[in-house]
């Protein structure tokens, strides 16, 4: 039986990065990756301003303290800034442009803060004063290429002057459930609102086409609708060894499709293959289990790993230390989990194999190899995160 990563390697077999790029406003670009590097055009910040409230003099002024001076202006944010008389000081707000031939800035509390104004400390030159580029000059690069763009990296680049960016296309997923059960309404369609939110959290456009029938004719049908709107189809359901399993029955034999167990638990069933599309665009196909603690676990496996492979971005598997023993089987066990102390993690309580609920109230998946021994406290296990959050970079 075809182990985890064995598996995952058959559904990576033959998957190239997507190529296209397109240009969003700022605005729109939540999530998505850079295509590119982005360079400064503005310097941040993009004049010499005060970082207090206070006084800006010339250090030359300040031989001896405290000392008394004229104040000859008053500059706030966003006033136009005249040089600084010698001899006198100007009062200043955080954030205002520091005039030309100051050298210093004294904060209020330093000070009487009347006119003249008596300066009790001396500072050193350049004090208490944010200098035009020094957190990023013009003709730097901001953001490099690949990064992910999340709230702070929006920041970054509205301050070094971008309003648009040109981005990696998105994977586009498709979800195809399957089960007369869903059809006929007896069962709701879990998969689909779950596999849609896991593809999105991945950096993924996605779409539900289910649920399917159990009729071979017009799941293959919906199949092939999915795969022209899509770069990747996940399904889920109708792949053990049911009289109705209609993904199963559809798909096997076909060019290029496997079916078979792999060796976890959930998700034993499981399968892969792709289909070519009317021009010619290779589909990858993940036919995923479809009870719902199986197919979200199977789909953080699989899928995600697909997904970052289309999007040309490195897939690491993600360890923490278990926080308590667990005892391992002969086939990879997913467990419920949830970040502890210290970044450890722990299986939930009242592990019963398929409950939503539990997985519902988990941070993260254990997979837990198959050492068929206990684990140990303290051992560094793979998990999977169930609410995925931006990565550091790229
Ligand atoms: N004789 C065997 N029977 C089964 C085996 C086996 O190896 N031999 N494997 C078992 C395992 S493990 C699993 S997991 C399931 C997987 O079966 P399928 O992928 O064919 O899934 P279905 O039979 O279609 O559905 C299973 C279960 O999940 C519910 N379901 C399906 N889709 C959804 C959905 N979108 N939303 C909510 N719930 C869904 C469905 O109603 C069933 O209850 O097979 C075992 N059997
Ligand atoms: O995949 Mo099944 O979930 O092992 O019961």
């Amino acid at each position: 039986m075809p182990s985890v990563a064995e598996h995952r390697a058959r559904v990576l077999a033959g998957v190239e990065p997507l190529a296209g790029t397109e240009t969003v406003p700022l605005v729109a670009a939540l999530g998505r990756r850079l295509a590119a590097d982005v360079v400064a055009t503005l310097a941040v910040p993009p004049f010499d301003h005060s970082a207090m409230d206070g006084f800006a003099v010339r250090t030359a002024d300040l031989v001896e303290v405290p000392v008394a001076l004229p104040v000859s202006g008053v500059v706030a944010a966003g006033d136009e800034v005249v040089p600084l008389k010698e001899g006198t000081a100007v009062r200043i707000m955080t954030g205002a442009e520091v005039p030309p031939g100051a050298d210093v800035v004294i904060p209020f509390e330093w000070t009487t803060g009347d006119d003249p104004v008596r300066i009790e400390r001396v500072a050193a030159p350049g004090r208490h004063i944010r200098r035009a580029g020094e957190d990023v000059a013009a003709g730097e690069v901001a953001v490099v290429g690949g990064a992910r763009l999340g709230p702070a990296r929006l920041g970054l680049l509205t301050s070094v002057g971008a309003t648009e960016v040109e981005v990696r296309v998105r994977p586009r997923l498709a979800v195809v459930s399957t089960g007369a059960e869903l059809v006929g309404g007896q069962v709701p369609d879990s998969n689909t609102p779950t596999l849609l939110a896991a593809a999105r959290a991945a950096g993924a456009d996605a779409t539900g086409f289910g649920p399917a029938p159990d009729d071979p004719d017009r799941f293959l049908a919906v199949l092939a609708a999915a795969a022209e709107a899509a770069d990747v189809v996940v399904t889920t359901g109708g792949i053990s060894a049911g009289d109705h399993d209609v993904v199963k029955a559809a798909l096997r034999g076909r060019d290029g499709f496997w079916f078979g167990p792999v060796a976890m638990k959930p998700g034993r069933p499981q399968g892969c293959g792709a289909l070519v599309t009317g021009d010619g665009r290779r589909v990858p196909v993940v036919t995923l289990p479809g009870t719902p603690i199986a197919a979200y676990a199977s789909f953080l496996l699989y899928v995600v790993p697909l997904l970052r492979t289309l999007a040309g971005t490195a897939w690491e598997p993600v360890t923490a230390p278990l926080a308590e023993a667990v005892t391992a089987s002969d086939r990879t066990v997913l467990l419920p989990a949830r970040h502890v102390e210290n970044g450890r993690v722990a299986a939930l309580p009242g592990h019963a194999g398929h409950s939503q609920r539990l997985l519902a109230a988990a941070d993260a998946l254990l997979v837990v190899p198959p050492t068929g021994r206990l684990v140990p406290e303290g051992t560094p296990v793979e998990v999977l995160a169930l609410h995925p959050e931006e990565e550091p970079h790229g």
